[in-house]
C-alpha cells in the first residue's frame, strides 16, 4: 500500500476521472477528501472508500470559489491532521466554434478549469510549504498540448495549467513539493457524452459517431477509462514520483506523442 498514511483531496469527485482517482488512491492505503459541487455523487463515492477501509469525507464546494476552497483544505486538515495530495481534477468542456464564443462562456470555463486549479494549489501549498512536504496533482489534457477544434476555449484553460503547473513546480521545489499535470486523452465519462452529442450537432453525426471518429485516433484503439488515468495520478501521489515534477503527462493511448 504505497499511499499508507496519506491524506489526499481529489476535486470533481463524484463520478468519472475524478471518482476513478478517489477509489484508486483509497485502495493504495490514503485516507481521502472527496469534493464535488454535487452532494448526491460525493456521498455515493465516500460509501464505496469506506467499503475498501480506508477513512473519507465530502465536501461539496465549488472549485471556482475562493472561500470554499481554503474552507475545503482547512475543513480536511482539521479532520486528518495534514494534507499529502491535491489532485486539482474539477472541469468542465464547452464545446463552440471560437467565433460563437461569448465572453461570459470564456469566463465561466477559465473560472473552473484555471482559476480553479490555481484556488486548489495555492490553498495546498500554504498548508504543504508548513509540512515541508506534499504532492500537487493538475488535470490538464491532451488538449492542452495540441489544440483541438470546437474546443478553444477548453483548451486555452488546458494550456494554462499546464504552465501555471511548471511555474508552481519551480517556486514550491525548495520545499520539497512536487507539482506535476496529467494529460488524458479521451476518457469514456459524462464529459464525453456531451462532447459527442455537441460536436456532432456541428459535424452533422448521429449519437455516438463523434466518439467513433476521435477512437479511431488512438493508437491502443479503445477509448480510455478513469482507471488507466488513476495508474498514472496514483504514481504522482507516491514517493515512487519524488524526484519529478513541473511534467504534464499524456495519458491518452498514444493519440498524440511528445
Ligand atoms: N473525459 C475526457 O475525455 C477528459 C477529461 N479531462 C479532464 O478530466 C477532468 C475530469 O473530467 P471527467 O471526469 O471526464 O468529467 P465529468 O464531467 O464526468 O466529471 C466532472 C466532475 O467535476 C464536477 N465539477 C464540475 N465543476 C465543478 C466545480 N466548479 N467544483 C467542483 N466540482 C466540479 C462535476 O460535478 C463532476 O462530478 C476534467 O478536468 C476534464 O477537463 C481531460 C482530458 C480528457
Ligand atoms: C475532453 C478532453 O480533454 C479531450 C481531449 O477530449
Amino acid at each position: 500500500m504505497k499511499l499508507k498514511g496519506k491524506v489526499a483531496i481529489i476535486t470533481g469527485a463524484g463520478r468519472g476521472i475524478g471518482r476513478g482517482i478517489a477509489l484508486r488512491l483509497a485502495q493504495d492505503g490514503a485516507d481521502v477528501v472527496v469534493n464535488d459541487i454535487n452532494s448526491e455523487t460525493v456521498n455515493k463515492v465516500v460509501k464505496e472508500i469506506e467499503a475498501l477501509g480506508r477513512k473519507a469525507i465530502a465536501i461539496v464546494a465549488d472549485v471556482s470559489n475562493g472561500t470554499a476552497v481554503y474552507a475545503m483544505v482547512e475543513q480536511a486538515v482539521a479532520e486528518f491532521g495534514k494534507l499529502d495530495i491535491m489532485v486539482a481534477n474539477a472541469g468542465i468542456a464547452q464545446v463552440k466554434q471560437a467565433i460563437e464564443i461569448t465572453e461570459e462562456d470564456w469566463d465561466r470555463i477559465f473560472s473552473v478549469n484555471a482559476k480553479g486549479i490555481f484556488l486548489c494549489d495555492q490553498a495546498a501549498a500554504k498548508q504543504m510549504i508548513k509540512q515541508k512536504s506534499g504532492k500537487i496533482i493538475n488535470c490538464a489534457s491532451i488538449a492542452g498540448h495540441s489544440g483541438f477544434s470546437l474546443l478553444s476555449s477548453y483548451s486555452a484553460t488546458k494550456f494554462a495549467v499546464v504552465g501555471f503547473t511548471q511555474a508552481l513546480a519551480k517556486e514550491l521545489g525548495p520545499f520539497g513539493i512536487n507539482v506535476n499535470a496529467y494529460c488524458p486523452g479521451i476518457v469514456g465519462t459524462d464529459m464525453w457524452d456531451l462532447i459527442d452529442e455537441k460536436m456532432g450537432i456541428y459535424l452533422d453525426l448521429p449519437k455516438g459517431e463523434t466518439l467513433k471518429k476521435y477512437t479511431e485516433l488512438i493508437t491502443l484503439g479503445r477509448v480510455e477509462t478513469p482507471e488507466d488515468v488513476a495508474c498514472l495520478v496514483s504514481y504522482l501521489a507516491s514517493d515512487d514520483a519524488n524526484y519529478m515534477t513541473g511534467q504534464s503527462i499524456n495519458i491518452c493511448g498514444g493519440i498524440i506523442m511528445s
